[in-house]
């Protein structure tokens, strides 16, 4: 047995039938590698993160079948714990982006069996005001497009909907003027985006960012300068071959810190991983190695 004592958080509002498939696939290849497994329904917005928190000491391991909203709320929960779990994700959301990082299995059955082979590793955590982040922090063009995103398009579309919801946003931001200020060096200028990122995927379309390392106490900072359509699109689609370190164009701006501050002349909000409840400014840390994660070796 590799745990002792775990639990495994799912939305109790998902349908039952639905509940009783999923359950019934992941649950077999969990259970036979804990000796007491807790299975908790969450109740409601923001339950994982308080079970987390209220549980999440006593126990070694810490299952979500869920999306990147549950696992944002179950992070929550987790990093300011003195006694973390390790956090394992079966993907069960829309875009499941940290759990591609991870190379976690999309299918949830093929996902548990993989987890229990998989390696504990540990993960950045990106700390926020008092909260925090596992995939990404970012105001402008990614919040509006988080925003608007439409359920029922997201139902249909899936991974396309992030994609589709930003060009819907696309033409409706103006560049906001802003102030960075990144392991002691200032930065003052406007943008329509900037993104500081964790992880490897946003909306399931993997990053071309050839540094993104999530063990480095790193972040990597984009700040997209202008709205052209054609530069929007070439960073979702990956055909721009982007640079092994900093650069900074009339486009955009790339590089690397531990520590930031954003400020804005405005109050913006800002998205979390997909969620967007917080606002600038930000004081945002890199937590080196903050987090046990399980991870699937490429090769599994
Ligand atoms: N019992 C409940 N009733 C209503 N909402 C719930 C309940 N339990 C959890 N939730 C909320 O449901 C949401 C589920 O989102 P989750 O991120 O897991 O899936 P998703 O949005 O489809 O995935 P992704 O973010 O990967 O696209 C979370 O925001 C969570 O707070």
């Amino acid at each position: 047995m590799k745990y002792k004592k775990a639990m495994l958080l799912y939305n109790g509002a998902a349908g039952q039938n639905d509940l009783d498939k999923t359950l019934g696939s992941c649950i077999p290849a969990i259970a036979s590698e804990v000796e007491e497994l807790f299975l908790i329904a969450t109740q409601k917005p923001d339950h994982a993160k308080e079970i987390c928190r209220e549980r999440g000491e006593e126990m070694d391991a810490v299952f979500i079948l869920g999306g990147d909203g549950t696992v944002h709320e179950a992070v929550n929960g987790i990093a300011s714990l003195d006694r973390r779990p390790v956090l394992g994700i079966l993907p069960n959301g829309t875009c499941n982006d940290f759990s591609r990082t991870m190379n976690i299995p999309q299918d949830i059955k093929k996902a548990s069996q993989a987890l229990m082979e998989g390696d504990i590793i540990e993960v950045d955590v990106g700390k926020v005001n008092d909260s925090y982040f596992l995939n990404f922090w970012g105001i402008g063009l990614i919040t509006e497009a988080s925003s608007n995103i439409d359920p029922d398009q997201k139902k249909r579309f899936g991974k396309l909907s992030y994609f589709l919801s930003a060009l819907k946003t696309f033409n409706e931001i103006d560049p906001f003027p802003f102030k960075l200020t990144y392991d002691g060096k200032i930065l003052e200028d406007s943008a329509v985006m900037i993104l500081i990122i964790n992880g490897n995927y946003i909306g399931t379309n993997a990053l071309p960012f050839p540094n993104i390392q999530t063990n480095d106490g790193l972040f990597d900072i984009v700040v997209v300068k202008n709205s052209s359509l054609a530069l929007f699109k070439e960073i979702l689609s990956l055909k721009r071959a982007w640079p092994d370190g900093e650069i900074e164009n009339s486009e955009l701006i790339y590089m690397q810190a531990r520590s930031l501050k954003v400020e804005t002349e405005k109050t913006m909000k800002a998205d979390s991983d997909g969620e967007v409840y917080l606002e600038t400014p930000a004081e945002i840390v890199n937590l080196k190695q903050h987090l046990k994660m399980l991870s699937v070796p490429l090769s599994v």
